[in-house]
């Protein structure tokens, strides 16, 4: 629970509830809606009203600013969250990571002008960077200012790097003068280019995960269920069960092309020296692990969805 003793929101008694932080809008909120939904943790969200509590578990869904849920999470204001790794970097706090969810993924960039002279960040070292992330660019910069004038035989930094917020659209400083560089996130890189921008260097990668207050996962079972439930939607969106048939004498290739998760269950046929094949394969393999099991003799190769798992 929450450190008040009885946290209440619109009336809405919250102190038996476990607190479950939601990012209330954008990219990361569409895919943690299908997760909710496939770990069967239903709710009804009335219009403008920034909680909802679950009519199935003893659960309160607060939606939040991305931003914003490391900080309620590190306080305990709410006891689990999904957000990016970039967010829980930039606000510098003490959360426990109970796992990555393998969407979000992008990377933190340092990114100029490709017609500009700068190769590397420390060419940017004393300029005028733009970004959303200052707390996490202005220790990246603190200690290239450091590093660069220990290499020039200073004592102290000449000139410190500038690092100047912007909340959005960062992209369009360097063309506008406000910046000498940006630090901002790339995905497909669209955005990047489409700016004449080039990224120089990677601060840091990240992707949506679940996290939790330090003080609270060991001594909730609530958070552990949740926890596998996500695990298992994650693992039925990443993988299908491919079930095939094949000659005994050729199983062991098989097995080299489908080893599973952990193992694949086999089962004599009655036709004599064949056998049956089920086993989890991912996703994104399953076309070429159909065409090579096809190439070594396996008949009858099935790829089903799986609608949800409990893996262990
Ligand atoms: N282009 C992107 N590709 C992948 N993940 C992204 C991208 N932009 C932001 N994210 C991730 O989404 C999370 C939330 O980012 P942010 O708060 O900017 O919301 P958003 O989804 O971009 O919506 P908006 O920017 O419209 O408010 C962050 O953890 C961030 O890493
Ligand atoms: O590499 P890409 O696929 O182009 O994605 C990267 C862009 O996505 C985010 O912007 P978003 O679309 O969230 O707009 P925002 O700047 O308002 O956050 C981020 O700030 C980048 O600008
Ligand atoms: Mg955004």
């Amino acid at each position: 629970m929450g450190p008040n003793d009885n946290p209440s929101i619109h009336n809405i008694d919250l102190s038996d509830l476990l607190l479950f932080g939601i990012p209330k809008k954008g990219r990361l909120n569409e895919q943690v809606m299908t997760l909710l939904a496939g770990a069967d943790i239903k709710f009804h969200r009335k219009n403008r009203i920034d909680i909802a509590l679950s009519t199935n578990h003893p659960i309160a869904l607060v939606f939040l600013p991305a931003a914003d849920i490391p900080q309620f999470v590190a306080d305990g204001n709410v006891d689990i969250g999904i957000t990016g790794q970039d967010m829980v970097a930039e606000a510098g706090v003490n959360v426990e990571e109970l796992m990555s969810l393998g969407f979000g993924k992008c990377r933190l960039c340092v990114q100029t002008p490709v017609d500009s002279p700068y190769r590397s960040a420390k060419d940017l070292v004393g300029k005028r960077i733009a970004t959303s992330f200052t707390s996490l660019v202005r220790e990246y910069f603190k200690a290239l200012d450091v590093q660069v004038a220990k290499e020039a035989g200073l004592t102290t930094i000449e000139k410190s790097t500038i690092v100047q917020f912007l909340s959005g659209s960062v992209e369009a400083s360097c063309a506008l003068g406000l910046a000498d560089g940006i630090v901002d996130l790339v995905e497909s890189g669209e955005t990047m280019h489409a700016a004449k921008l080039h990224a120089i260097e990677t601060v840091l990668t990240t992707e949506a995960v679940l996290i939790c207050n330090p003080t609270k996962h060991i001594n909730n079972p609530l958070i552990e269920k949740i926890r596998r439930r996500i695990e298992g939607v994650i693992t039925a969106q990443r993988f299908v069960l491919c079930t095939y048939n094949v000659p005994r004498t050729k199983l062991a290739n098989a097995i080299k092309i489908t080893p599973g998760k952990k193992s694949p269950s086999i089962s004599s046929l009655d036709t004599d020296g064949w056998v049956a094949v089920s086993v989890m394969v991912l996703k994104s393999k399953s076309a070429d692990v159909m065409d090579e099991l096809a190439e070594i003799g396996a008949q009858d190769i099935l790829i089903t969805e799986i609608k949800n798992a409990r893996m262990n």
